[in-house]
């Protein structure tokens, strides 16, 4: 069995002999942070979906830990740009929802969302009902759930893509710190049960995967970043981030950050002008 994520030859067609993706092949190792970036409508979204199970594709597949993704999981945990929290649960019960639907106990469930809540600076609203929560809260809620049952992945879709500038580098360190503490077990032992507050070696990271239009977010948060290309979407770069950890928003304002994140801001330029080229033709 091979541990992480595998994207075998992919292909997704909405509509029959146009693919979004055409042939997408891509590994991701247990505990890495990946970031995609490319052009509006290059399929990252679609790739997120397929990896989530939400989707089907139309040849190709995706395997978890050696296992062909067939639909959506608790192994796979979500988030959208725009937080879909149950309006009536309370904050603490909105994160605790998956491991309710696990059967986790009571002790362990309210342990592991006090934890959580704390890391997402929302403890003292544990009690509220969302509808009271400003759109970064709710979105640190969302993120709180997805992470609650320790995913062996989890997915991001532009999460920070609505939120005010200083709320998203609030959400930028606190992703790549929540990378860092929050444990799961790539050997895939009982991982829910695994503590939530001790130190995660780099084998008992979340891996993540996450889409975003904002090459500085990208580098930023990626220890990878991977460039789609448009029609049809496929990985046209696969760049590791060599910066140093852990990241803090200091690094932002380095020549080498600036240096890489130009660069790879290039990639994305050349690949919308190819398209742009591509569809005048
Ligand atoms: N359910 C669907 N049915 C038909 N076409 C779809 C569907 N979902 C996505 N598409 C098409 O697939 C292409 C890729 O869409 P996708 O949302 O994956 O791109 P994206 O790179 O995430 O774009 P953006 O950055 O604008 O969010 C687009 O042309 C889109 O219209």
């Amino acid at each position: 069995m091979t541990a992480g994520l595998r994207i075998e030859s992919l292909t997704k067609e909405f509509v029959p002999g146009r693919p979004v993706l055409d042939g997408v092949d891509v590994a991701v190792g247990p505990g890495e942070f990946v970031c995609v970036v490319g052009a509006s409508g290059s399929g990252k979204s679609t790739l997120l979906s397929l990896i989530a199970g939400l989707t089907r594709p139309t040849s190709g597949r995706v395997l978890l830990d050696g296992h062909e993704v067939l639909g959506p999981g608790p192994d796979r945990g979500l988030v959208f740009q725009t937080a879909s929290l149950y309006p009536w649960r309370t904050v603490a019960r909105n994160v605790a929802f998956g491991l309710e639907a696990l059967g986790v106990p009571r002790a362990v469930r309210q342990e592991r969302v006090a934890w959580l809540l704390d890391e997402v600076g929302l403890g003292h609203l544990a009690g509220a009902l969302p509808g009271r929560l400003s759109g970064g809260q709710q979105q640190r809620v969302s993120i709180a759930r997805a992470l609650a049952c320790a995913p062996r992945v989890l997915l991001l879709d532009e999460p920070f893509g609505a939120l005010d500038v200083q709320t998203k580098e609030d959400m930028q360190v606190f992703i790549r710190q929540v990378w860092q503490d929050v444990a799961t077990d790539p050997a895939g032992d009982a991982p829910v049960t695994a503590p939530l507050t001790s130190p995660a070696g780099p084998e008992r990271r979340s891996t993540v995967v996450m889409v975003t239009h904002d090459v500085e977010e990208a580098v930023f948060l990626g220890r990878r970043v991977l460039v789609l290309s448009s029609d049809p979407g496929r990985i046209s770069q696969d760049i590791d981030i060599d910066l140093p950890e852990p990241r803090t928003l200091e690094i932002k304002r380095s020549p080498a950050f600036l240096e890489i994140k130009a660069a790879v801001e290039d990639l994305v330029r050349a690949e919308h002008r190819a398209h742009q080229a591509r569809l005048a033709s």
